[in-house]
């Protein structure tokens, strides 16, 4: 177990060279005078669901914009599949990026196309030659992968709820098949039990097709019911990343309050509730979704 913030996780750390998805290495964003990450490291490994924390303006979503490419960092590397995202061929980026998916926090839909039409986007950018039953086909398809109705297919993003519309931007980010995805605080707003259920959808969605997932969050449920480890932002850099037990043995300030202060100890016990009770997932937040009525967690908020 560490027992101090551990700035770069590395190979050293355990996984094999090819088992990491996405390298960042000495990372530097700016906005002007502003300084957001300052030689920033941090390893993704094939397989793991990654929760990545840090305080409210401390870069997660740089971060995330940056090793997708709607973010050009001042200085740094970063690798997806073994691929150099900055500086290497056009090409290659273009292939690497039809390999994830990508859940905004807003579900960046576009309010003026169907769902289906939504999910037949990026489908219809790479393949523009598929004929139309077939993308209606692949698209009712994602849409009830991703536990939306068949009948919402035809609905507006506006005439969904708040978890239905985080589900369909789901089904668009699964649409071409990605083994990454993308998470940008995929709960927020959603009622605890639609939280829950979305959870349980993202693990089984990995533990089914094998998928990688990089998750920004603030809840501290997500992550002690489906993140394999951890990743805390702070200071401009990744301080840390392992397992939550691994980090709550750690002296970091922020570590600290984020983990033992009233809500992470909530959490944390109310987990451990639900695990002595043999629920699956071992959140209480989950508990409540496998006894509750919602199972779609389209209930809730914006
Ligand atoms: N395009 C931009 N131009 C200028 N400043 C920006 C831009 N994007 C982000 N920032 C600044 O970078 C910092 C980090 O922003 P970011 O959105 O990554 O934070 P975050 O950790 O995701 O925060 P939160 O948890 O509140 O969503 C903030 O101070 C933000 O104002």
């Amino acid at each position: 177990m560490a027992s101090k913030p551990q700035p770069a996780p590395t190979m050293q750390n355990g996984a094999a060279q090819d088992d990491i998805v996405i390298r960042v290495r000495g990372l530097v964003n700016r906005f002007g005078e502003q300084v957001v990450h300052q030689d920033l490291d941090l390893d993704v490994r094939r397989g793991e669901i990654l929760g990545v924390v840090g305080g409210s303006g401390t870069g997660k979503s740089v971060l995330m914009r940056s090793i997708i490419g709607l973010q050009m960092p001042a200085d740094g590397a970063i690798d997806v599949f073994g691929h150099a995202m900055i500086g290497g061929s056009d090409q290659d980026a273009e292939a690497v990026r039809r390999r994830w998916g990508v859940l905004f926090q807003n579900g960046a839909l576009f309010s003026t196309l169907t769902v289906a039409e939504n999910v037949q986007v990026p489908i219809r950018e790479y393949y523009p030659r598929l004929d139309d039953q077939l993308l209606d086909e692949i698209a009712s398809y994602k849409i009830i992968a991703s536990g939306l109705p068949p009948e919402s297919s035809s609905k507006f993003p506006s005439e969904l709820s708040g978890g239905m519309r985080k589900r369909a931007g789901l089904a668009r980010a699964l649409s071409l098949d990605p083994e990454l995805l993308f998470l940008d605080e995929p709960t927020a707003g959603l009622d605890p039990i639609g939280a829950a259920a979305f959870d349980n959808l993202i693990k089984t969605l990995r533990d089914l097709l094998g998928l990688t997932v990089f998750i920004i969050t603030h809840d501290l449920d997500t992550l002690y019911a489906i993140c394999d480890r951890v990743a805390v932002i702070a200071d401009k850099k990744v301080v840390a990343v392992g397992t939550i037990e691994e980090l709550v043995a750690l002296d970091h300030p922020w570590i600290q309050e984020y983990f033992n202060g009233p809500r992470g100890r909530a959490a944390e016990q109310s987990a451990e509730r639900a695990g002595e009770e043999g629920l699956r997932p071992s959140s209480p937040r989950q508990a409540d979704a496998l006894s509750g009525s919602d199972e779609l967690g389209t209930g809730g908020g914006a």
